[in-house]
């Protein structure tokens, strides 16, 4: 039989960057929340057994959700950084040989990133991640906001998720960086840490966090766009 994973959703953000009255996951985008969007698109992946969800100490949202009732859904309370939140997932992760990080704020994912993704990790000792590369000239400034160097963007990537590594390799490496939580933004800077350097696999530049305002209509025209999602 076809190896099966697990994927950890971290959903327990305030959304503060967002501005809106409730956490940015339960925004509606189209039909279906934010979350719903993207817990389908992880639920519905022949190779994604069981979904881990993250979840704030407040959160009043997701048991209403219809998706909330789905036995292949395993609910966790999440922390105070996104770090705390994906470790906590990780607990329930131990049958599994390998998991999947995907953020509950990136809706717009597709099975064809996700079948990349896969492939990319299988074949790295280290694991693997979805990124872009940037488009734009780089500039690095100072703290008074002058620019002081044009950064050489060749080999600088985005990093997206899902973020795929083996179960005991990430949560060691969590468990071992939280001590320096400040710098572990994503799943692989923990792995980096360790001394480890995870596979980059190109992923679709759609697939936006929604991190503030604008990024709502963005994530509505790509989602009309993406006729071939699953
Ligand atoms: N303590 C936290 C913080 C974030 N997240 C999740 O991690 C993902 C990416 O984080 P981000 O975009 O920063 O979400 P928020 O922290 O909610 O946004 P903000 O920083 O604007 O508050 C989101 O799905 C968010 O719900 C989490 O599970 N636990
Ligand atoms: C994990 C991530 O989405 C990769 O780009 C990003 O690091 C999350 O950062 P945030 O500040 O928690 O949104």
């Amino acid at each position: 039989m076809t190896e099966q994973f697990i994927a950890v959703v971290p959903a327990a953000g305030v959304g503060a960057r967002m501005g809106a009255s409730i956490p940015k996951q339960y925004l509606m985008l189209q039909d279906k929340t934010v979350i719903e969007h993207t817990l389908t698109a992880l639920l519905s992946h022949p190779r994604i057994a069981q979904v881990v969800v993250a979840l704030g100490p407040e959160d009043g949202w997701f048991a209403d959700l219809t998706i909330a009732n789905d036995p292949a859904i395993i609910r966790v309370d999440g922390g105070k950084e996104r770090a705390d939140s994906v470790l906590a997932g990780l607990q329930a992760c131990q049958s599994y040989n390998w998991v999947l990080v995907h953020d509950a704020a990136r809706p717009c994912l597709t099975h064809a990133d996700i079948d990349s993704l896969i492939a990319g990790a299988l074949a790295s000792k280290h694991g693997a991640i979805l990124g872009c590369q940037v488009r734009d000239t780089m500039k690095r400034t100072n703290a008074q906001g002058n620019i002081i160097t044009t950064v050489d963007r060749e080999l600088l990537w985005h990093a997206l998720t899902p973020q795929m590594f083996p179960v005991t390799l990430l949560t060691n490496a969590l468990t071992t960086g939280l001590a320096d939580k400040a710098n572990i933004t994503d799943e692989a800077s923990a792995i980096e840490l360790l001394g480890f350097t995870p596979k980059m696999v190109i992923g679709r530049a759609d697939n936006i966090k929604i991190t503030r305002p604008e990024d709502m209509p963005l994530a509505t025209l790509f989602l009309q766009q993406l006729t071939q999602r699953y």
